[in-house]
């Protein structure tokens, strides 16, 4: 079976990315980056594909239930709000494309249920993300107070992960109210070495902005990873670029249209040698 894989088609221009988002407020993150770091530009510029592999971020989305988690999800991916409440079962998946300095990045978001009943099903999702997303309702101090140790546990499982204490429903709260809520929230995220941000799925309010931020940070820091470990070679193959090194098992797994790639390791080969064989595939080498 020839592999086709998904060509990392065009992204609709408010998905493209050629400026590095600020954070949302300056006392509130501990990631004080301005700009994408020099070398991940030139790394971009210069179409180096030798160094820039098949992007995906994988971001957890985490917090009490009904905070208003997949109303941010769903302002973002589809620009809709749904006043009506559906609670979340087990977790929700969704995926954005999009262009970074002209480098193709998958954003995966799983969204997970706030629910105590799901919680088991939620955690083994956090394996393997790259950022995690607390999420409060800013009109619920209790929900703010619930985010220690959401944050605890989702870390436990994700990888180093860059952290944000997101604040929802911005929109019901006045101006004076919501300055005496941000004070608290701003503690909490310096408590929790995570960048703050109050949003509002119902106006749109710092949604986009937020969910840019979140692909700067995590583009910036795992092209520079990869720059610096003097270990990757990637091929250019066709339109994907394909990050390939080590040794010969490669697996495929396909996720909807979404073609992932896990490996035990790499070899430098053209994703056309490889050959399937149940559902491993071995590389002719
Ligand atoms: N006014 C206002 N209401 C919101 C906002 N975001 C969410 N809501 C409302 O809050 C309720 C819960 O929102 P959801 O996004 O479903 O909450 P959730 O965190 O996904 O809940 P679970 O899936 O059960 O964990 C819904 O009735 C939404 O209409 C917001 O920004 N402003
Ligand atoms: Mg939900």
């Amino acid at each position: 079976m020839s592999v086709t894989r998904t060509v990392i088609g065009a992204v609709p221009s408010d998905r493209v990315i050629t400026k590095f988002s600020q954070a949302f407020h300056p006392d509130a993150t501990p990631y004080q980056k301005v700009n994408f770091h020099p070398k991940v530009k030139a790394a971009c510029s210069e179409n180096r594909t030798g160094r820039v592999g098949l992007k995906i971020t994988k971001a957890v989305l985490v917090g009490d239930v009904s905070v208003g988690k997949t109303c941010m999800v769903n302002r973002f991916c589809h620009d809709v709000f749904d006043r009506e409440y559906k609670a979340t079962i087990g977790v929700d998946f969704e995926v954005e494309k999009f262009s970074v300095l002209s480098i193709p990045v998958t954003l995966q978001v799983w969204d997970t249920a706030g629910q105590e009943r799901f919680k088991c099903i939620a955690a083994s999702y956090y394996r393997g993300a790259q950022v995690v997303i607390v999420a409060f309702d800013l009109t619920d101090e209790p929900s703010l107070h619930n985010t220690t140790k959401w944050m605890e546990d989702a870390c436990a499982n994700a990888d180093e992960p860059i952290k944000f204490l997101v604040g929802t429903k911005k929109d019901l709260l006045s101006p004076a109210s919501y300055a005496e809520v941000e004070k608290l929230a701003v503690k909490y995220a310096n408590r929790l070495e995570a960048e703050f941000w109050a949003t509002s799925s119902k106006t749109g309010e710092n949604v986009q902005e937020f969910f840019f931020r979140v692909m700067c940070l995590n583009f910036d820091c795992a092209l520079l990873r990869e720059l610096e470990s003097e270990k990757g070679t990637s091929k250019q193959i066709g339109n994907d670029l394909i990050r390939v090194q080590g040794s010969t098992q490669l697996k495929l797994q396909m996720l909807g249209a979404q073609m992932e790639f896990q490996s035990s390791g790499w070899s430098t080969l053209e994703a056309s040698d490889w050959t399937r064989s149940g559902q491993d595939w071995k590389g002719s080498t």
